[in-house]
């Protein structure tokens, strides 16, 4: 009872003094603590290793170490899923280093994702001082002659993807001493690779593989994840074979309680539109950092970007200054490029009670041996539960029950997660999303495979059958290989590898670079260079700031000058899209979803530059040339029928947008299936998918804009709403997420290729270029764009209501723009006459309730996909000329896609549902940052129409839950089934 009074109390400290009414704890819980159970050394065990792991404090292995060990000593692929700091490094240690000591010749390797989670691991190894295993790192800091040893001698290499990559399989021949006696490799926080780099990864693995055949060894693959769903099958599509699972965590874990909070509105400031704003996530994460550590709690706070931790640990120490300036020396920020030692120090004076809060980001989430804290404070979803529960599990002594505090930012999704405690609380942890079959991925991949050996035909199944085959023949047409009888050669004498950056895709590497000095801080990939290195951006590197003085793209440079300046910048940007093929269709009565191919076509045409505050100084405009990306997407299209049907809407209550139950009840009457008079009938046309290059692609923005002042098309319907990806892409989420900033392979933007055909000419592209973005990669510690995410540093909107920059893009509005009268017209009548299900709006409020229901849902797509909101992007039109309907597309970020799409379609009804109860669950009157505003919307979040929204995805949803039982769209996807930590 008295662990529960600590948390209790610590709980009652950081709310001391709110008054009930503002109570910003939205939900408790509490988690019981857990008792270890422990089993026996195992007989297969090496004497020695037992020994020496007995001598670092491990008196008895925990049940789940011996199982995942096992497993591995018998030559079977495991992954083990389990908690924070529940031993998993054991786990492959016990059978790596025994089997090493039993076979002097037999070699082992390890990668991480991160350089400096792999040389905690080789510190963790080397300290069990087990005579002969000889284990070395070889990184992107590994001096040139250290290499030569390290290949000649080392038996346990300890390095990441992208020297695997570059550095190892590029020229196998010369580590051909450990290929042939290659017994294990060590796959650590596998969690990790998703998405597009998890693509390249996952066929890198299959790459080893081959290699280490030719070689005569087939390795067992042990990999270390954290709570995952499904994680056999994950492992299994990583590697490309058969993986059993060990997810039964047999470690002692101290009981915590879990606090969800959520930020008070700030009185004094309006943000974008007039729309009501929090207090930030980081400054209030600053005050409950200070009263933790006033009560003596140790503390870690976790905050999305560099500049963000520095700030919540400098609002803690002001606000500690003034109680006692020896509790403000013990707070600190956790600096970006923390040597080793400095991190052993930072553990050890944090675990001593030296310091007692460190503001941190997820820099300090992978290889850090901290747990048993009193309290941890997270600023912000880090994006997955499955880091959620990472960061969140570094609390918990036995014994002693620790606090977790979620501290909702101002986004749809967190606002959702804090008011839905079963999402966090309850939810299985999300399978990690990857796809090696994105032709982006396979082109480079298998380019880089065929150099290393010639491929034969019979290996094509390991690289994706058919997909393969495909990408193997547009490689051929573009002379990147040759085909033989035997299989397919490289052509050239150069090396692919170097010029494929497995972190990402995006072709040639802008690199950015310091003026004054000539110095490479880092890349970035064309297709967020205008977004993150326009000229005027404030650009962070390694916590230190930036000012953007030129971009030359053509170049591929960015030249930027040292300087801090009072404000962030965001870029704003206008997006078009085209439907290239359709892969899924399926109708529901009115609503169709369709899963396919998109090229999107953008252009930043400015800036925002805000003070911390949230003051907007003022809007720049730029002037840079269109972006196209060719990726996938998933799409809804409504009739006009559904959308308009009769003349009843939803009537918003005070404070709330209330369409939901209204707009589901049917209501007869013949009137509402009358055609919308001077809409373009062209439903037949949308009825049939539309292949690449044919004619029909939409009005492009220009045009349609022009077509619009000239009263050629319906006012309100030609604009397309759009929300760009990666425009003000946080540093810090594109470094955590393993860095989206370094990419040099994939596709030529513009080339208006299908993916295959693209993706083959992107090699032949990157095989002329020299790969500058390989440097920043090789590391494995990616370079960092600029932190302009205003929901991470604590900056606000405030608002102008003013257009967007240089545009005029918007829906033309006729009187009725919900955005200029601040509050959605709202109709009064009858109910009779409206079309069953339908949304009962009126044509002027369409764009800007299909606007806002793309904001949300792209706001609320990470919650189902793993992937950040910065990962994808949207589009919305009242009318769109592919599918001849109003239709709203959310898109893959990345060339070729990176499965989110995938996910949304497999997805959609819980997605749409839970976009829905964000919106309907916001407090504000018409729309704010916590529910359909979009930090990136390059129509300045205009026009948006909240309870539009809501009555839109009722529509969706009530046509799919009509028709839906013939197909797949009613149930939930959910095949996640594993517990949290
Ligand atoms: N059986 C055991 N008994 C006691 N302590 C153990 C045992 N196994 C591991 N430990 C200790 O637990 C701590 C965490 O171990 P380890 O870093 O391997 O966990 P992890 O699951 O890899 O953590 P993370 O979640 O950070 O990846 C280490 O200090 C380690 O020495």
């Amino acid at each position: 009872m008295a662990e529960i009074e600590r948390a209790r109390r610590l709980l009652g400290r950081v709310t001391a003094g709110i008054p009930e009414s503002a109570n910003p704890v939205t939900h408790v819980a509490e988690q019981p603590a857990r008792r270890a159970r422990c089993v026996d050394w195992p007989e297969w065990a090496d004497a020695d290793v037992v020994a020496a792991l007995r001598k670092c404090g491990v008196d008895q292995p925990w049940a789940h170490q011996i199982e995942a060990a096992s497993l591995a000593h018998a030559g079977r692929n495991v992954v083990i899923s389990t908690g924070t700091a529940s031993g998993k490094s054991l786990a492959y240690q016990l059978p790596v280093l025994s089997d090493l000591v039993e076979d002097e010749k037999a070699c082992a390797l390890y990668l991480s994702p991160t350089k400096a989670l792999g040389a905690d691991q080789l510190r963790s190894v080397s300290e069990l001082e087990i005579a002969g295993v000889r284990a070395a790192s070889y990184d992107g800091d590994t001096p040139m002659a250290e290499r030569d040893w390290v290949r000649a001698h080392a038996r346990w290499v300890f390095t990441n993807p992208d020297m695997l990559h570059r550095g190892i399989l590029a020229s196998h021949a010369r580590w051909s001493r450990l290929f042939r006696k290659l017994k294990y490799v060590v796959v650590d926080e596998c969690h990790g690779y998703r998405g597009v780099f998890g693509s390249h990864v996952a066929l890198l693995l299959r790459r080893l593989q081959r290699v280490a055949r030719y070689y005569g060894s087939s390795p067992v693959f042990v990999l270390a994840s954290a709570t995952t769903a499904s994680p056999a099958e994950f492992a299994s599509r990583l590697i490309g074979q058969e993986c059993e699972a060990v997810t039964e965590d047999a470690s002692p874990r101290g009981a915590r309680t879990v606090a969800l909070w959520e930020p008070p509105l700030l009185e004094d400031f309006s943000g974008e539109n007039g729309a009501p704003v929090r207090r930030s996530a980081g400054a209030e994460a600053g005050r409950i950092l200070a009263e933790l550590v006033v009560e003596g709690a140790r503390t870690l706070a976790f905050v999305r970007s560099r500049r963000g931790a520095e700030l919540t640990a400098l609002g803690a120490r002001r606000i500690l200054s003034e109680v006692d300036p020896t509790l403000a020396e013990q707070v600190a920020a956790y600096r970006a490029g923390f040597l080793p030692e400095e991190r052993r120090k930072l553990e050890r004076a944090l675990l001593s009670g030296e310091l007692l809060g460190v503001a941190t980001t997820n820099a300090l989430e992978l290889g850090v041996d901290i747990a048993g804290l009193d309290a941890v404070v997270l600023a912000g979803y880090p994006g997955t539960l499955a880091s959620f529960w990472q960061q969140a599990g570094r609390a918990g002594r036995s014994g002693d029950e620790a606090l977790v505090v979620f501290v909702a930012r101002d986004d749809p999704l967190d606002t959702y997660l804090v008011h839905h405690p079963a999402a966090i609380l309850e939810r299985p942890v999300e399978t990690a999303v990857l796809d090696p079959a994105n032709p982006y991925v396979l082109a480079p991949q298998l380019a880089c495979a065929a150099a290393e050996l010639p491929l034969t035909a019979q290996e094509l199944d390991t690289f994706g059958g058919d997909a393969a085959r495909g990408v193997l023949d547009a490689l051929v047409a573009d002379k990147v290989l040759r085909r033989r009888p035997s299989g397919w050669y490289w052509t050239s004498r150069d090396r692919p590898q170097y010029e494929v950056d497995i972190r990402g895709s995006g072709g040639d590497q802008i690199a950015v670079v310091e003026a004054d000095t000539s110095r490479l801080l880092g890349t970035v990939d064309p297709g967020s260079a205008c977004a993150t290195v326009h000229p005027g951006a404030v650009y962070l590197h390694q916590g230190s700031s930036y000012v953007v003085d030129e971009l030359d793209l053509e170049a591929g440079v960015a030249l930027v000058h040292a300087e801090d300046p009072e404000w962030t910048t965001s870029a704003r940007e206008l997006a078009d899209i085209s439907v290239l093929a359709v892969q899924e269709r399926v109708d529901y009565g009115g609503v169709t979803v369709c899963l396919g191919d998109v090229a999107v076509t953008s252009q930043v045409v400015g800036y925002l530059r805000r003070r911390p505050s949230g003051e907007i100084l003022d809007q720049v405009a730029l002037d840079l040339p269109a972006q196209r990306l060719e990726t996938r997407a998933v799409w809804y299209t409504i009739s006009d029928e559904l959308l308009e049907g009769a003349r009843m809407a939803a009537e918003p209550e005070a404070g709330r947008a209330v369409a939901g139950a209204e707009a589901q009840r049917p209501a007869a009457g013949a009137e509402a299936r009358r055609p919308t008079a001077g809409r373009p009938a062209a439903e037949a046309e949308a009825q049939r998918p539309v292949a690449a290059g044919e004619a029909g692609r939409p009005v492009a923005g220009a045009e349609a804009r022009r077509a619009v002042a000239a009263g050629e098309v319906r006012a309100g319907v030609a604009a397309r709403l759009a929300d760009g990806v990666g425009e003000a892409r946080s540093g810090e989420a594109a470094a955590g997420r393993g860095g989206a900033a370094a990419r040099s392979d994939g596709a030529l933007p513009g080339s208006g290729e299908t993916p295959a055909g693209s993706g083959a000419r992107a090699v032949e592209a990157n095989r002329r270029s020299a790969g500058i973005g390989g440097l920043a990669a090789e590391d494995g510690v990616p370079a960092v764009a600029a932190g302009t995410d205003p929901a991470e540093t604590g900056e606000r909107l405030t608002g102008t209501g003013e257009r967007p920059i240089g545009t005029g893009a918007r829906s033309a509005g006729n009187g009725g723009d919900p955005a200029e009268t601040g509050a959605p017209p709202v109709r009064t009548g009858g109910g009779s006459g409206r079309t069953p299900g339908g949304a009962g709006l009126e044509p002027a409020r369409i764009p800007g309730a299909l606007h806002a229901a793309e904001h949300a849902a792209i706001g609320l797509l990470p919650l189902f996909a793993t992937c950040d909101r910065w990962d994808i992007g949207g589009v919305s039109t009242a009318l769109h000329a592919d599918t001849g309907e109003a239709t709203v597309f959310v898109h893959d970020g990345h060339p070729g896609g990176a499965g989110f799409a995938d996910r949304g379609f497999a997805a959609l009804v819980p997605w749409l549902a839970a976009t829905r109860e964000a919106i309907v669950s916001c407090e504000c009157p018409a729309g704010c940052p916590s529910c359909v505003q979009s930090p990136k919307c390059g129509n300045g979040n205009d026009p948006l129409d909240k309870a539009g929204a809501v009555a839109v995805l009722d529509t969706v949803l009530g046509a799919v839950r009509q028709h839906g039982s013939r197909y797949g769209h009613v149930e939930v996807q959910a095949a996640d089934t594993a517990a949290t930590s």
